[in-house]
């Protein structure tokens, strides 16, 4: 009956409560350990795994594995963990098992904190050996002459378009392929270690100054806008030049001490980047993929609806398409292409080798499983 318990036996006294956080912690204790044995069970197998690839020189990077890695966990996952921590931590431990088999060297456009280092922590997670390179070119230049297992580029920004850099790189050296894509919202944010009103200088990448060109200009209308090679460049300046901001990222803020006086500043809310992992190799199918083809057709009236009409015809749907101008030929375009399905797919396959004879030169440039957006 209510009212007539003894309420001093269920009151917490602050002994029952000690009491009671040492209870529960020792059963966090017990559980991690055992996290600890099944984690260690998971990499023994991995290197098991790493052993039947067997000789040394076998891809250990699989996007199509770990796709459905991630997708067996989640759909398994009862809560009350959300997907994004779930994901957080399947990377790392993926990312350390991976590298027990062979410790892959990861290449980026740096320096530390730019996006495309972001972008590299994301798919890759922490156990690689990042290589920091200076430009787009050089990432494609590490790859090629295989001075690293994989290269991040960027293809496309929701807000600014192409990255005219790696599309004429996959131009120049159309051997390498595309294994895996990464999805990316881009957050900017104001950094700075004066009031906001007080700021004269702000520095930034273009891409990232054009990105939240109104916030600044109704935000922090009396300072000018300079541009630098990098995010991070930005950020270092702002150490030590006084009423200077920089727009850059989190991490970029943390790494250096400055103050973030404002977060997500972009424009478009939907700002996102797509990034492409490189390599010698195309994934395997997963059943969600996607697949890219780079292109020249004959300078004749209707040969890019030639094309088209194929995709149309076999039902093969179109995620994105780029013209780029050759280099060499003045007023020729070469096409970039993305569609759904992968190349092991007979429709894919069937559609692929149909556009091939509406084509003078045709480059399949990968296919890959088809990416979330990672916030
Ligand atoms: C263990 C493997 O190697 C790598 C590590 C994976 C993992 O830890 O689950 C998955 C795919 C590979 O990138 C494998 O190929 O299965």
């Amino acid at each position: 009956m209510a009212g007539s318990s003894d309420d001093s036996a269920t009151t917490p006294t602050p002994e029952s409560v000690a009491a009671s956080l040492k209870a529960i912690r020792n059963q966090i204790d017990a559980v991690d350990r055992q996290l600890v044995e099944l984690m260690n069970q998971r990499a023994s197998l991995a290197t098991q795994i790493g052993k039947c690839k067997n000789d040394g020189n076998s891809e250990i990077f699989h996007p199509n594995r770990e796709a459905e890695v991630f997708q067996n966990v989640l759909s398994h996952n009862p809560g009350p963990l959300d997907e994004v921590t779930v994901r957080a931590i399947f990377r790392e431990v993926i990312s350390g098992c991976r590298a027990l088999q062979r410790m892959p060297r990861v290449a980026f456009l740096g320096p530390e904190h730019s996006y495309s280092h972001i972008a590299t922590l994301t798919r890759f997670g922490e156990t690689v050996e990042f290589v920091e390179v200076g430009s787009i070119s050089a990432v494609f230049e590490e790859v090629l002459k295989k001075r690293v297992d994989y290269g991040v580029v960027p293809l496309e920004n929701s807000t600014d378009g192409r990255i005219v850099d790696s599309l004429d790189m996959f131009v120049r050296i159309p051997q390498i392929k595309i294994c895996d894509e990464i999805r990316m919202r881009i957050h900017h944010n104001l950094l700075a270690n004066c009031e906001q009103s007080e700021i004269r200088r702000i520095y930034s990448k273009p891409q990232a100054l054009s990105q939240c060109r109104n916030w600044l200009s109704k935000n922090v209308p009396n300072a000018s806008l300079h541009e630098v090679t990098s995010t991070t460049a930005a950020a270092r300046l702002v150490q030590s030049e006084p009423y200077t901001a920089a727009v850059a990222s989190r991490q970029a803020g943390v790494k250096y001490g400055i103050q973030i006086l404002c977060a997500n500043i972009e424009d478009s809310s939907n700002n996102e980047t797509r990034f492409a992992v490189i390599g010698s190799h195309h994934a395997r199918r997963t059943g969600r993929d996607k697949t890219a083809l780079m292109f020249t057709t004959p300078h004749n009236p209707g040969a890019l609806a030639d094309v088209l009409m194929v995709f149309k015809q076999n039902a093969v749907n179109i995620t994105w398409i780029e013209s780029f101008p050759s280099r060499e030929t003045k007023g020729e375009y070469i096409f970039f292409v993305d569609f759904e399905g992968h190349l092991d797919d007979e429709k894919v396959a069937h559609t692929v080798r149909e556009v091939g004879t509406h084509c003078q030169r045709i480059f399949v440039l990968g296919s890959f499983p088809l990416a979330r957006v990672e916030d």
